[in-house]
């Protein structure tokens, strides 16, 4: 589909998945689906028990993501939440704050200060904060590029730098992920 490039590569899912097994995490969160591979990636690494919430406005791609779940026999593991992400992530703040031991943020770029303003609140110390395309294919490192959203994911990226809740590191896989490590 024309839109396959927001999907992760496979090394990273791969190296997701390792963290998440890593980690031994049993509840996750992903901020943006879109047809399933990282979601999927992310719940194979669970165990059985293991609980992964799903965020995402899309009924279209999100339908296929759940027909590729239920192929994996997935579908248990995941919590799929049709809506604007930061409504989820309000909604969950109410009783679940410190509780998840893993989260992906890769949605809208516009929104990513306010998706990690929340996530942080709802993973536990010692839980795992990724966050996608922080490189933007490098254009972050382009002092002359000044263009809107490459000026956003560099406020970002210098927001969690200064984040003194977090250990974090960039590293320059895919489009760039960030690894932040709640205190
Ligand atoms: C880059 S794609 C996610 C790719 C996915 N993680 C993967 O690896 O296949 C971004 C997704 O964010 C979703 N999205 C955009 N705005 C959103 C919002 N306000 N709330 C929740 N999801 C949103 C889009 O529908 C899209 O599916």
């Amino acid at each position: 589909m024309p839109q396959a490039r927001m999907q992760i590569s496979p090394d990273q899912g791969q190296f997701m998945a390792l963290l998440v097994r890593l980690m031994q995490a049993k509840k996750a969160i992903e901020v943006g689906v879109f047809t399933g591979y990282s979601s999927l990636s992310v719940a194979m690494a669970m165990p059985e028990d293991g609980k992964l919430i799903a965020c995402d406005v899309s009924e279209e791609y999100t339908a296929i993501a759940q027909k590729y779940w239920n192929l994996a026999g997935m579908s248990d593991k995941i919590d799929l939440r049709i809506a604007p992400a930061i409504e989820t992530l309000d909604q969950l703040l109410q009783d679940q704050a410190g509780t998840f031991d893993f989260a992906f943020i890769d949605a809208d770029k516009a929104n990513y200060a306010n998706y990690y303003d929340r996530v942080i609140q709802l993973v536990r110390s010692g839980g795992l904060i990724l966050i996608d395309n922080v490189l933007w294919s490098g254009r972050v490192a382009d002092a002359s590029d000044s263009d809107k959203i490459v000026n956003t994911i560099r406020a970002f990226n210098t927001k969690l730098a200064q984040d003194e809740r977090v250990l974090i590191t960039i590293l320059p896989i895919a489009d760039g992920l960030t690894l932040a490590l709640k205190k």
